[in-house]
This record gives C-alpha cells, structure tokens and sequence, in this order.
C-alpha cells in the first residue's frame, strides 16, 4: 500500500477504533429507540468528569483529534451489519438493519474544547448535538478515546510539574495496558510534558522523539575483553583508528585515586560491553552504570571510557542509574564527574546526563528534590503509562436536551446532578493573564463581556457568589464538525503540547501543588443557576413522612 501523505496520514486511525468498539446496550437503545419512533429527535449530550484525578485540581483535555477522526469515518460495515444480525434477538426488525447502513455523522454537530487546555468538574469537554440516535451510539467510543488521553496527559503534566526543567522519558511500552494502552500512553505523556519515548512505533506515528539507552542484558552479554571482536575507533576528525580499549586502561590507572580506591575491582565484562558499545555509539554513549556495583565498577568504567572516547574527539553523554539510592549514587556520580571535570580541564564532563529509573513516580520525584539530587533526567515506565495513582477517569456522557426541551438526571449526590439545557463555558482572565473562574451559562445567554462585572454562583450553594470583571473572556467550547466535516484547522501534536504548557501557565501555582491544592472555581451564571433549580424542583417528587 502507498505511503499516506500529509492531511490524509492525520486523518487515519489505529484500526480498532470503529463502530463497534462501543457497549452492547448503545445497540439496543438504537434499536429501541428506532423502534418507539425516536429517528427524528434531537439530541445534546455533554461529556464532562466530576472530579480531578490524583487528587488534584486540574486535568488536561486530550483526545480530541481522535474523537474527530472517529467522526470521519462513523458507518457500520457489511460485516459489522452482518456480525450484530447474527447477534442481536432474532426479533430484530430487518429494517433496523436496513436502517444502521445508512447511519453516519453527517447529522452531528460537536463543540469542543482546544485539545490540551486545563479543565475542571463540571465542564463541558464537548457538546454533541444531532440524532439521538446517532449521538447515542458514539457514546462509549468518544468516553474511550477522552478519559485515558485525559489522564495520561494529565499524569505527564504532574511528572512534568514535579520534574521542573529536568528531561523526562517516557519507557512503559512493557508495561503497558496492552499494545493500545501503551501506544497512546506514549503519544499523551509526550503531549502532557514529557521529552521523549523509548517507544518506536510511537515516534514513527507521531512524530515524537525517540531515545533510549541499553539493557543490563548488553552489560551482562560481556565477561572479558576477549570477547571484544574489534577494539579500535577512527577519531572523529577522520584518520588513523586507534585502540579505544588499550586508551580507556590507561585512563582507568590515571583516574584511579579520583576514586579513592586502591586496586581495581571493577568488572572486566562490564568495561568490556562498555567500550564495544562506545564504538558502536562513539557519539551517543549513555552507559547504564549500575550492574555490578555503581562507585566501584560501573562510574569508574565509565568515566574510562568516556575520557578514551575525548581523546579521539567524542563526547559521552552520560549514565543511567536504575537501581539503589538514586539521590545518594546521583550526587556520587556528579561529584566524580565534576573533580575529572577540574583535573583535565573538561568542562563538559561536569554537565553530562544522569539519568534516573526505576519505579519512579511523581511522589519519587518529589522527595528526590527535597533531599538533593544531581539527576537530570528521568526515564519513567510503570507509575506514568498505568496511572498507578488514580487508573481511570470518570468522564461521562450525559443527555442535556431532547427536542428543544432542557433534560436533567437527578441525583442524590449532588455532585452527580447533571446540568440540563445547552451550555456555553467562557473562561475569565484577570490583567495578569490568570485564569479566574469558568462560568458556564445556558447557550442563550449573552457572553460575558470584558471589564463588565459579572455575578459567578457555586451551582448548589446558594450563599457561595462573586463578582467578577475579566480583563479577557474566552470562549470554551467551538464548533469542531459539522455536515459531516472538521471545520478547524487541528493543531499537531507540538502544537497541542505547548498548548498544555501555556495553558497550565494560567493557573496560580496553589492550584497545581501535589499537597492540598486549591480548587479551581467553576461557576455558573445566575440564569442558569435558577434555570437548573427551578427544574430541578419540578423533578423531585415531593415524598410524603408518615
Ligand atoms: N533517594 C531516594 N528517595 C526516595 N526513593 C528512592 C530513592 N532512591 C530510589 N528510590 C526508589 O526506591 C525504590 C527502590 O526499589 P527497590 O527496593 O526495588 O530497590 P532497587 O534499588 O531496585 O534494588 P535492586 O538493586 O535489588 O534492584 C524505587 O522505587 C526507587 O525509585
Ligand atoms: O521502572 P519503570 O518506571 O517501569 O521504568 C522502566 C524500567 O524498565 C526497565 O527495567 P526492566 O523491565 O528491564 O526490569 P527491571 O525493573 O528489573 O530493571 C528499566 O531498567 C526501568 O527500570
Ligand atoms: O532505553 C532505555 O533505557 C529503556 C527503555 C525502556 C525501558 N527501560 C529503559
Ligand atoms: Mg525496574
């Protein structure tokens, strides 16, 4: 098959995102709904979650793109027809399925909005309005491809906050809830802040950066240097290879007393998978150091040959530490590099990369910074790509109108009490460019508008109101499809990644802490706080006590 090209390579899919990968009971609705004569109605559904994950309070919106290329090519197949034939009851009317072929997302409009921003409880993270059969059916397919984007972005924009400037590697392909789980696990960590993936197919499909180092297998594949098949190097500046192993003992007796020891008793092997793997990667020596013994074997090997490979003209790049007390082995190692650093005048040796594994999370990262560390970089697998703090979030899909009328699900939670009517979400900025409050109002309202006072309700609390004058109102949700098209221009990844950045930006720092952050206030208009309890009145049964 040809290569795909530009427009076309966005618009695939990873191929089991179809129809059918949705519950059974989307089907049955269908039917019964096409049975009780419901194919003309019209239908607005919310998709919104009603708490932070990870005990915070922010989450990034992600999956957005996906939802729309989901759109694209919304129809059931002969076989998907022929497959639900065989398996819905026998009673099933033949129409019906008559009727499925002809089903697609012409008829659906969804706002939404920008993939990548911070958002809260409450919001609408899309509105989708059309046939209610048709929007019905896209239910459980549209909450799939949200909530584990949104989480994982969310996740990586933790690690991120958490990481400060240092680089951040996404490793968790193994470990990974599935091919699928790991696959999006790469593209949304990237998207939520972090560097790169060890990932390969990921980076191909993606466009993300790969980057990797090696196994304890490479170290332990080598038990002495008789085993090296080739031990010499061509400087890098052209001319007469030279004996990179012979270079690196020499320097290994030199840097010696740097190390405090008197004998060798760093592995043979180790050195010996070390220097074949600098000649292999003369340009991009990372060297996993802990094997055998961090100060001992592994830092001293390498630094040995990380000075051989300077000698002809490389620079290394650094070492990965992926077992012991990393804060402890990470200053060790630092301190070794600075004092060669001074001895040879080599001012790049100080700043090499120390990169940090194993079973890191964003709690690992944390207390690292509060004893002091010298890692720069962390490769990160099982907690980023399992969400081990918090595995799912509980987005939802939720009917809010029926045919012009406002639909409302009562609760006794009154967390879980749907707003009915459609809706419109502004953000409110202060002069300074923070996010102030997200008021949502019904769609019929007039927008806020700025520098004019507005009046923001808690939705439950009737005490709990503000005033608030923005300085910038934004728009939330717009439009993303309509008559069977994407109607914007979407971002690519980069772009949607500095999106998260710039938008995390606009949240005070409180908000964002990992200890008892501060919730951000989404608020509603004072219309569509009466709006939404007048119809929750005429709901509720009144009980009666005896
Ligand atoms: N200074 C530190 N502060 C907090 N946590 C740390 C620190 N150093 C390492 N850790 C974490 O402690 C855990 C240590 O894991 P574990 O007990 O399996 O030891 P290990 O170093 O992997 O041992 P082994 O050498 O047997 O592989 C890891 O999750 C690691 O991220
Ligand atoms: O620790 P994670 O955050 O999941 O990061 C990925 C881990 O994968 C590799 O280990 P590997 O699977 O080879 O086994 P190991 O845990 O015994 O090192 C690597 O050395 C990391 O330790
Ligand atoms: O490249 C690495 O160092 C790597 C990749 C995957 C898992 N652990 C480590
Ligand atoms: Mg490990």
């Amino acid at each position: 098959m040809a290569e795909l090209q530009g427009h076309e390579k966005r618009l695939c899919q990873n191929g089991i995102v179809q129809p059918l990968l949705t519950d059974l009971y989307q089907i049955t609705m269908a039917y019964a709904y096409w049975k009780s004569g419901k194919t003309k109605d019209h239908a607005v559904f919310d998709l919104f979650f009603r708490k932070n994950p990870f005990q915070g309070e922010f989450t990034i919106f992600a999956g957005l793109e996906e939802c729309l290329k989901f759109l694209n090519k919304f129809h059931y197949s002969a076989s998907d027809i022929e497959y639900l034939r065989d398996t819905l009851p026998a009673s099933t009317e033949e129409e019906f399925f008559e009727y499925l072929k002809t089903v697609n997302a012409t008829g659906i409009r969804l706002y939404a909005m920008p993939e990548g921003y911070v958002s809260f409880p409450r919001l609408p993270l899309m509105r989708i309005e059309g046939p209610l059969i048709v929007v019905q059916l896209l239910e459980t397919t549209l909450l799939t491809l949200v909530n584990y984007a949104s989480l994982m972005a969310t996740n990586a924009a933790r690690y991120r906050i958490a990481a400060g400037n240092m680089k951040l590697f996404e490793f968790g392909l193994r470990r990974a809830q599935g091919p699928d789980g790991g696959l999006s696990a790469s593209k949304y960590a990237y998207m939520g802040g972090f560097d790169g993936t060890s990932n390969v197919l990921a980076g191909k499909l993606f466009n993300i950066p790969v980057k990797g180092t090696h196994a304890h297998a490479y170290i332990t594949s080598f038990s002495d240097f008789s085993e090296l098949r080739n031990t010499y190097l061509e400087p890098k500046g052209g001319g007469k290879p030279r004996d990179l192993l012979q270079l690196t003992l020499s320097w290994r007796n030199k840097i010696l007393p740097l190390f405090n020891f008197t004998s060798i008793e760093a592995s043979e092997g180790e050195l010996a998978a070390l220097v074949s793997f600098a000649i292999a990667f003369p340009d991009g020596f990372m060297a996993l150091v802990d094997t055998y013994e961090v100060q001992r074997s592994g830092l001293l090997n390498f630094c040995s040959v990380a000075l051989a490979l300077n000698d002809l003209g490389y620079r290394a790049i650094g070492i990965r530490l992926d077992s012991g007390d990393l804060a402890y082995l990470s200053t060790v190692a630092r301190r070794h590099f600075t004092d060669i650093s001074i001895k040879y005048n080599l001012p790049w040796f100080e700043t090499m990369l120390i990169m940090a594994s194993n079973d890191i999370n964003e709690e690992t990262i944390l207390s690292l910074n509060e004893q002091g560390h010298k890692i720069n970089c962390f490769g990160i697998g099982t907690h980023l790509v399992t969400c081990q703090k918090q595995p799912a979030l509980g987005c939802v899909y939720k009917m809010v109108e029926l045919n012009g009328y406002p639909r409302m699900k009562l609760s006794q939670d009154v967390g879980k009490v749907t707003m009915p009517g459609k809706k419109d979400p502004y953000r409110l900025y202060s002069e300074t460019g923070d996010a102030l409050v997200d008021l949502i109002q019904r769609s019929s309202e007039e927008p806020p508008q700025v520098n004019e006072k507005v009046l923001c309700r808690h939705p439950f609390e009737e005490s709990k109101r503000a005033y608030v004058t923005p300085s910038k109102v934004e728009k939330l949700l717009t439009l993303y499809w309509e008559n069977g098209n994407i109607c914007q221009d979407l971002p690519n990844l980069q772009q949607i990644k500095e999106r998260v950045k710039h938008s995390l930006k606009t949240l005070r720092t409180d908000i964002k802490r990992n200890l008892n952050p501060t919730p951000f206030k989404v608020a509603v208009s004072d219309g569509l706080y009466t709006f939404l309890h007048d119809l929750w009145l005429k709901n509720a049964p009144i009980g009666e006590l005896s």
